[in-house]
């Protein structure tokens, strides 16, 4: 199995490379070139088998005509040598019709039983070597010494003799001879017919045979007789050709293509030996001749295969250089595609390829999805096989999307791009804003889409920051604020619940301020339980003054009251940070309890710390706002309330008079020859003994009671809910609490000082009246010679008034007379 595999592996390896056009079309080219040659040789082959054995067919008809041809002349020689013979035999017999005397020869001539004299000469020689008769003139000299006639006087037999050409009476002749013998057998001479050799070959046929081919007789031996080729006639070349003998019924055998050692000529050669003659018929097709339509053939074959070889590389070229540029350009797309799939896959933004389906008219009826990347598919939290396809109505199927659908197919017109920013509807869609940018492209629109929740929550988290930071800035109250700063947290965390806790001032107890999500009597719980500040981690956070995180509130060691109460309502872990107003002051806490035991994610931790950085800011301001309150309010050596109160106490000790149907005192306080003190013992211990009154004046008053700093040494106590009679003894008690001796400066030393008192209501029923007319009993105090209380009365008025009267006047009264009679009675 696993061979099989591997071998699948190969071969689709092997396949994919073989489908490589720069492999493919060279591959290809090679096959056709070889199947073209292949073809083309087959073709070359069968033509030249075609031409030899067209060679030599024609070789063995030329054989058997030339063969026929030959032996019938051969055959008409001997038959008119066996005639001569006859006809000596006859003479010698007296037989003969011409008798004694006259030429055998010439009358067998005659009587036309000789070959035609214009080619064959006939001639007879006597057993002396003597010619005797001859049908042409001529002489041949020494016969003796001739082959044939020692053959034929040595050799008795019937059987002719053929010479070699040779030269008598100047002409080469081939010769012809028979042994001429008496009745008895015994030698009586040659009878010769001689020929011209060119004789035999007269038959050749150069629309046959060719220039080049030959036609010849070979003797025994091999060597020509006479041979012919085109219009040559020789002989005597050997030959080296054994003659066949088979002729007569037995199937010849086919010519021999053979280089003919004679003239060096291929050709295809046959020889055939003639029946009763020492002689071979020799023919000869030259094979440039035979083949010759073959070479055209072949010229021609080799040519279109050439050519064809030449189109056929021109077309593979081109084809696949066309294809290798096809190749390299889908490599280039590929490689393209997949840099885009890659960075599309890494990309943040959701990629949407849309194509438009147009209808019959032309207009656009929806848009497919084609492509989408990964970001795409986690958007819609579907598989990308499962969405593509998709119309873009399919993709929203419960959302009324004609506002988007509008952008698209206005996009897809215009040919322009959309950009735009919108709150996701779609429950399938997992995001709460989106960003969107539609870009037209060839034949749709590409959707690129940003998921931009976190930015939105951010700047709205920005915006209700600069909201609470408006509400610190304009002064509204702190629990204001810090309620607004527990619903941004709850906006940001919407898992997650939480409670603002302050501590008091004293800095002992811790209160919720605001709270979101926490279980029903959580914050009351924690209140109760004085020591929350330094029990859980929640109060640790604000003991130490660092961040506190549990991630698991039941893995938590002793677990606070409230712990119990949180993992009962499905809190699991909690965050606090101390809230600081001002550097080192710990003003309270922000804790968020999640509902999952796990430590709270940077993220949570950020929006947890920015609110505590507001809850501190609004803290610190509401602070400064009251100490600035205070320092407006105060006077800053005392520490008593100032002038700026004194109208509002006036009022509210009137309010509480009338809601609790009493009176109220005004007492006007005036240091007795305070300037004495400053000038005697320096300012500094004027500041001192200021400070000592004052604080002799607030312990000698209810809590409830109220004692102002006018300025310099003047001081206006308010005693609440008095009789209406004006019972003065509490400020004889006070007036007594002043005058008590105290140490300035290492020294001791007593001031007194004067006091005028008016009652509400008998006195006054503002605060100017009551004043005024505290005032004036203070005068009246100081008149009386000081370190004195004096209650008003209706004639202090009158005396205001004359004595107002002399100080407006021209000139200035002298000092009273009372200086002198109440300084400071200094003891040591
Ligand atoms: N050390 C000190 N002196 C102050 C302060 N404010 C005002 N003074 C002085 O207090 C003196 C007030 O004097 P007066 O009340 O006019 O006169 P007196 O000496 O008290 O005399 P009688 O009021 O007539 O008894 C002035 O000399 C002021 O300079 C202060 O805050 N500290």
């Amino acid at each position: 199995m696993a061979s099989m595999r591997l071998l699948r592996v190969r071969l689709a390896r092997l396949f994919l490379r073989t489908a490589d056009p720069r492999l493919l079309f060279p591959g290809i080219g090679l096959l056709l070139l070889a199947a073209v040659w292949t073809i083309a040789f087959s073709m070359l082959h069968m033509a030249r088998d075609s031409a030899e054995q067209a060679a030599i067919g024609s070789s063995g008809e030329l054989i058997e005509t030339y063969e026929a041809q030959m032996a019938r002349n051969v055959g008409a020689i001997n038959q008119a040598l066996d005639i001569i013979n006859y006809g000596l035999q006859l003479r010698q017999g007296g037989r003969g019709r011409s008798g004694q005397g006259r030429d055998v020869l010439a009358e067998l001539a005659e009587r036309a039983l000789l070959p035609p004299a214009l080619f064959f000469q006939a001639r007879i020689v006597d057993r002396d070597g003597v010619l005797r008769e001859a049908t042409h003139a001529g002489t041949w000299p020494d016969i003796p010494a001739q082959a044939f006639f020692h053959r034929h006087r040595d050799q008795a037999g019937t059987d002719t003799f053929v010479s070699p050409p040779s030269q008598v009476g100047g002409k080469w002749q081939m010769h012809f001879s028979k042994r001429l013998a008496t009745a008895q057998g015994a030698f009586a001479g040659v009878a010769i017919i001689s020929v011209e050799p060119s004789y035999f070959t007269s038959g050749y046929d150069p629309a046959r045979l060719g220039d080049r081919g030959v036609l010849g007789l070979l003797n025994g031996e091999g060597v020509f007789l006479v041979s012919r080729t085109g219009q040559m006639v020789g002989w005597g070349q050997r030959s080296g050709i054994v003659a066949d003998e088979s002729a007569g019924d037995r199937e010849a055998p086919p010519s021999l293509l053979a280089l003919n050692r004679w003239d060096g000529v291929r050709r295809y050669t046959l020889a055939r030996q003639l029946h009763g003659v020492p002689l071979a018929v020799v023919i000869g097709l030259a094979e440039d001749e035979q083949l010759a339509k073959y070479a055209a053939a072949r010229h021609d074959i080799l040519w279109k295969a050439t050519l064809a070889s030449l189109l056929l590389i021109t077309v593979v070229a081109a084809i696949g250089r066309l294809s290798w540029q096809l190749g390299n350009s889908r490599r280039h797309v590929r490689k393209a595609q997949e840099t885009y799939y890659a960075a599309s896959n890494a990309s943040h933004d959701a990629f949407f390829i849309l194509r438009t389906v147009t209808g019959k008219d032309g207009t656009i009826q929806d848009f497919v999805l084609d492509d989408t990347n990964r970001r795409g598919a986690a958007l819609f939290r579907r598989d990308k096989s499962a969405m593509i396809g998709l119309t873009l109505r399919g993709l929203f199927p419960e959302t009324p999307i004609s506002g988007l659908f509008d952008d698209f197919v206005s996009v897809a017109q215009h040919r322009t791009v959309d950009e735009k920013e919108w709150m996701n509807t779609s429950p399938l869609v997992k995001a709460e804003w989106l960003q969107r940018q539609l870009v037209w492209v060839e034949g749709g629109v590409v959707a690129i889409v940003r998921d931009i929740t976190q930015r939105k929550r951010a700047e709205a988290f920005l915006l209700e920051q600069s909201q609470a930071l408006e509400m610190i800035a304009t002064g509204m109250p702190v629990a204001d604020v810090l309620h607004k700063l527990m619903q941004m947290v709850a906006a940001r965390l919407p898992d997650a619940a939480g409670v603002i806790r302050l501590m008091d001032d004293d800095g002992k107890r811790m209160a919720g301020a605001a709270s979101h999500g926490m279980p029903p009597g959580w914050d009351d719980a924690s209140d109760d339980r004085g020591d929350e500040a330094s029990g859980g981690p929640c109060g640790e956070a604000v003991r130490r003054g660092e961040e506190v995180v549990v991630a698991d509130l039941a893995a938590e060691g002793p677990r606070p009251e409230g712990f119990s109460t949180a993992l009962a309502h499905g809190l699991r872990a909690c965050c606090s940070l101390p809230i600081f107003a001002g550097k080192d002051r710990v003003a309270g806490s922000v804790t968020m309890y999640f509902r999952e035991a796990r430590a709270p994610t940077r993220h949570e931790r950020d929006v947890v710390r920015a609110a505590t950085r507001l809850a501190g800011i609004a803290i610190e301001r509401k602070q400064a706002e009251r100490h600035i309150w205070h320092m407006a309010h105060h006077d800053p050596l005392t520490g008593l309330p100032n002038r700026s109160l004194l109208d509002d106490r006036l009022r509210q000790a009137i309010l509480r008079a009338q809601r609790t149907r009493s009176g109220a005192i005004v007492a006007f306080i005036d240091l007795d020859n305070f300037k004495l003190v400053n000038d005697s013992l320096g300012h500094d211990a004027g500041d001192d003994l200021l400070k000592t009154a004052a604080s002799r004046m607030v312990a000698a008053v209810r809590a409830s009671d109220t004692v102002i700093r006018l300025g310099g040494d003047e001081f206006v106590i308010i005693l609440h809910e008095q009789g209406e009679d004006a019972d003065l003894s509490p400020l004889q008690e006070i007036h007594a609490a002043v005058a008590r001796p105290m140490m300035l400066a290492g020294r001791e030393v007593q001031v007194t000082c004067s006091m005028g008192a008016a009652c509400y209501p008998k006195d006054g029923a503002d605060p100017q009246t009551l004043l005024m007319n505290a005032d004036a009993a203070m005068y009246r105090a100081k008149e009386l010679g000081r370190n004195n209380v004096q209650a008003y009365g209706a004639e202090m008025h009158r005396q205001m008034r004359e004595r107002l009267a002399l100080q407006l006047g021209p000139a200035l009264q002298a000092p009273h007379p009372h200086f002198t009679s109440s300084v400071p009675f200094i003891v040591g």
